[in-house]
């Protein structure tokens, strides 16, 4: 039987890098983490164990931390370009790199203070390979939002195993993980993240939902018909289940008041929303 090399990558996974600007006293910072994957001529090392084309993941994880004091961090998108740009451009066997970047948010507390914001992660994945081309995925993951009405479920399929009820007036809550791709170059990643983020969050709470794919699919359409520059969203949204408690057994109404927030099992809805002209996606979801 003979056999070969399949798709391969390595990189440093989730190096944390935490920077500090000293404005005075009034201080700022930056919490990421970045993840790099690097691929290209690697058959010897992986055939053979020759190392000659491979740069190390410690060398990759250094220049995380070189970078981030030669050139700053700024938007996610930017540092991620510039990284991914640097390995493929400066090393012969390295033909692609893919960056990840993760961002948490501090709030300040006082000039030199700061309080974690327990709110939701923006994320970034950058593409670039030999023959200049360059692929950026903004994001963000873990924005938890709730609609106590304006929610309803019914007209499934009812089979042997259905056993739930039509809801004309329930509890939708989601834990909203969005990427959307950019259709061109823009200087402006802080704001288009604001401007989606802005967008999810309206179609989420003005939506009258028959369903969360109904929701997905305006939340989706919302930000595309706002934001110029992008071409495709893509949603991961979990159906966080709030299930009226029986309070009968006590004698007691319930009516619409108390619920159990179940953690698990929970449906998980995801779909796509793409302009009808969007240019080809290449490498950017890999
Ligand atoms: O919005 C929903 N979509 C579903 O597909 C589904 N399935 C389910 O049991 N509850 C729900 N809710």
């Amino acid at each position: 039987m003979s056999v070969k090399l399949g798709p391969n990558r390595y990189g440093k996974a989730e190096t944390r890098l935490v920077r500090v600007v000293r404005d005075g006293p009034v201080h700022h910072i930056q919490d990421l983490n970045v993840s790099t994957s690097l691929s290209g001529d690697m058959e010897a090392v992986h055939l053979t164990g020759d190392n000659a084309a491979v740069l190390p993941t410690d060398s990759q994880k250094n220049t995380v931390y070189a970078f981030a004091t030669q050139h700053g961090v700024g938007q996610i998108e930017e540092f991620a370009l510039l990284l991914a740009r640097h390995f493929v451009e400066s090393q012969p066997t390295i033909h692609h790199a893919r960056v990840e970047i993760d961002e948490y948010a501090w709030n300040r507390g006082g000039p030199h203070s700061f309080v974690r914001d327990g709110g939701e992660v923006r994320t970034c994945v950058v593409h670039h390979d030999r023959d200049g081309r360059t692929t950026v995925v903004s994001g963000l993951k873990d924005l938890v939002l709730l609609n106590t009405t304006g929610s309803e479920f019914h007209g499934y399929i009812v089979d042997p195993y259905t056993t739930l009820r039509p809801a004309t007036d329930r509890i939708l809550a989601t834990a909203v993980a969005a990427q959307w791709r950019h259709a061109r170059d823009t200087d402006a990643y802080g704001k288009s993240y604001e401007q989606v983020r802005s967008c999810l969050l309206e179609a989420f709470a003005d939506t009258h939902s028959l369903s969360l794919q109904q929701t997905l699919y305006a939340m989706g359409e919302r930000a595309l018909t706002t934001c110029g520059e992008i071409c495709e969203v893509r949603l991961a949204m979990p159906n966080k289940h709030h299930f009226l408690v029986d309070l009968s057994p006590f004698g007691l109404d319930n009516d619409n008041e108390v619920y159990y927030a179940a953690d698990r099992p929970y449906g998980l809805i995801e779909g796509g929303v793409l302009r009808e002209d969007a240019p080809d996606a290449g490498f950017a979801w890999e």
